[in-house]
């Protein structure tokens, strides 16, 4: 059984508050994006997991499906499987690839196994593997806060623009972007910005990493603004980057970025 685990972006990402338990208080958009990695389980004498396509740093052992797995397996009596990933979402993007793999597998877990859990329930074993993860459960557009883990519904349809991802050759963690951030000022929610029409985003929906990120990594802040000269009406940083998307109102071509970054198109 597999399923096709999909990145998000974020429109907009205010870091509000540092907690008491080292993690911050957020408010962003999460936006499901097509561009998908393949998650697949078989049954198997052992759990193992076998990555294809992509790098991902780190021991099989480490990754993100495995510990989905094994979380599950604690509370219910499974049996061994095989996890297949095949991995197309850059890593260390801002994109969410791993907290969307995992996702995914509690999902297909749930189906294959017939656990009945409810979406509260694997929103629950997503959160313990991952802030985003969560996210991806429902996974429909959303507005996010706290950990950026709670969620309500928020109509956002960008269908009719032309999505580009843009993502330099560098990688970005998570870990290390939060920790370079001052919180700032409380500002206009964007639950409320969101709902502006997309050509008055710009200078209004703002991604409080792209400061401290963007002065360590200078070719990521000259990918937006490549973006911008091409035409975007928007164009903003994904997450804690290194990714950035463009927002179109038409079918673009984008060869100079393509000669030093992974570009993709009409996600
Ligand atoms: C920044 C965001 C924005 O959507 O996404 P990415 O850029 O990673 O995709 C998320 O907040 C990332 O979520 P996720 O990547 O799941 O983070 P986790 O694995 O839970 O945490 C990694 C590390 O980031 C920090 N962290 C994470 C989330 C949060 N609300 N506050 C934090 O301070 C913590 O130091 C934590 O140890
Ligand atoms: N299935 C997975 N896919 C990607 N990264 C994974 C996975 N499992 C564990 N990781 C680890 O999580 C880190 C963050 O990965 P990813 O989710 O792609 O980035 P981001 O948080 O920027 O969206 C990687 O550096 C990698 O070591």
């Amino acid at each position: 059984m597999l399923a096709f685990a999909n990145a998000k972006i974020n429109l907009g990402l205010n870091i509000t508050e540092k907690r008491s338990d080292g993690y911050h208080n957020i408010e962003t958009i999460f936006y499901p994006v097509k561009l998908n990695d393949v998650v697949e389980i078989t049954d198997a004498k052992e759990t193992t997991c076998v990555v294809e396509g992509i790098d991902v740093p780190g021991a099989a052992k480490d990754n993100l499906c495995l510990k989905a797995f094994d979380a599950l397996k604690k509370d219910f009596d499974l049996p061994e499987q095989q996890i297949t990933l095949l991995k197309n979402i850059p890593v260390g993007a801002g994109l969410g690839g791993g907290s969307s793999d995992a996702a995914h597998l509690v999902k297909l877990v749930n189906k294959k196994f017939k656990l009945g859990l409810s979406v509260a329930a694997m929103q629950d074993y997503g959160r313990k593997l991952g802030a985003d993860c969560a996210f991806f459960i429902e996974n429909r557009s959303a507005f996010a806060f706290d950990k950026g883990d709670e969620f309500e519904p928020i109509a956002i349809d960008l269908s009719n623009y032309h999505l580009v991802l843009v993502k330099p050759p560098v990688h970005v963690s998570t870990a290390a972007a939060y920790a370079g951030i001052k919180p700032a000022s409380p500002r206009r929610s964007i639950k409320d910005l969101i709902h502006l029409p997309v050509e008055k985003w710009k200078g209004q929906l703002e991604n409080d990493f792209e400061p401290s990120v963007f002065s360590g990594y200078p070719e990521i802040e000259q990918v937006k603004s490549k973006l911008y000269q091409s035409g975007a009406l928007f164009a903003l940083m994904s997450g804690s980057g290194s990714c950035v998307y463009g927002i179109f109102d038409q079918k673009v071509s984008l060869p100079e970025l393509e000669k030093c970054n992974r570009v993709f198109y009409n996600v």
